[in-house]
């Protein structure tokens, strides 16, 4: 058995992953990904393909790794050709994970609109078009970025984990800590329905990204009364878009 190796090297972690076509067989993360980490996977999967994604450092040890393992190796820039079309006007810098939830986002709901929101360590709110185009979208600071920005930038604000407990923000808050909690959640919340609106009715919202689970929590899309902002369309979490889109671009270079 030969399989794909997929990695992608974000802001604050790597996400390792096995494919086998289009299955995920194993997954992994690590804060500093290493050469030897590489070995010790490839040794346990023999590898056919594999495709690197950075939006940090370049990576160059990595990927001299895989081509000792690897028959073919990928380096997602922009150059790669991709199975959507990227109307950025300037797409060498746009970020690559954007292009890759894109692309998993265009494998996942052909034919959909789709708005891609990856919460990770900043939030991107992306639309994909019907017909697979990257059409653009915002960039905007992290969950943890936002609590820890409040502290370190004021004199009065303490450090909050503003992810905890989030079935139970109070609508009004009246502490310091409930008011930096509700300002950071409903605040992300608020922007995700903002751009759903924007995109139309017509729009599926995917949430992906480490955040992804704790602020879908607060997304009401059904009661009357919602205890949280709410979106009219349906939205799904998929903490594995960003890994399968890369596989999708893999796949796509592949040959028959
Ligand atoms: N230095 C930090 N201290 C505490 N929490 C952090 C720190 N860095 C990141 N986080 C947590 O991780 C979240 C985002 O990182 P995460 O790795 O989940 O993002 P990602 O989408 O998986 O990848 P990326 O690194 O590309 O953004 C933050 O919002 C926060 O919850
Ligand atoms: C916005 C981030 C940091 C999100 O990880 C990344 O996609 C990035 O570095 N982007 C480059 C700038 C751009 O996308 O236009
Ligand atoms: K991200």
């Amino acid at each position: 058995m030969a399989y794909n190796l997929i990695i992608d090297q974000g802001n604050s972690r790597a996400k390792v992953a096995i494919f086998d076509k289009w299955q995920i067989v194993k997954q992994w993360q690590f804060y500093q990904l290493t050469t030897s980490d590489i070995d010790t996977i490839t040794r346990s999967y023999p590898i056919e393909a594999a495709i690197y994604c950075s939006v940090a450092t370049y990576g160059e040890e990595i990927i001299v790794s895989l081509r000792k393992t690897a028959k073919r190796v990928y380096e997602l820039t922009s150059m790669l050709p991709l199975p959507i079309t990227v109307d950025y006007a300037t797409p060498a810098t746009l970020g690559r994970d954007r292009i890759a939830a894109a692309a998993g986002a265009a494998a996942l709901f052909p034919g959909q609109k789709v708005l891609v929101v990856d919460a990770g360590t900043a939030v991107t709110y992306d639309l994909v078009t019907q017909n697979a185009h990257f059409a653009g979208g915002s960039i905007a600071p992290g969950l943890w970025m936002r609590s820890h920005s409040l502290h370190t930038m004021t004199k009065r604000l303490p450090e909050v984990d503003a992810e905890n407990n989030p079935e139970n923000l109070p609508l009004w808050a009246t502490s310091t800590t409930d008011a930096i909690r509700n300002g950071v959640m409903r605040g992300i919340a608020a922007e995700i329905i903002y751009h759903a609106e924007m995109a139309g009715s017509d729009t599926f919202v995917i949430i992906t990204g480490g955040d992804a689970d704790t602020i879908s929590k607060i997304i009401d899309t059904t009661s009357e009364s919602p205890s949280g902002p709410r979106l009219k369309t349906g939205f799904e979490v998929d903490p594995d878009l960003v890994t399968k889109g890369l596989n999708s671009i893999l796949l796509y270079n592949e040959p028959d």
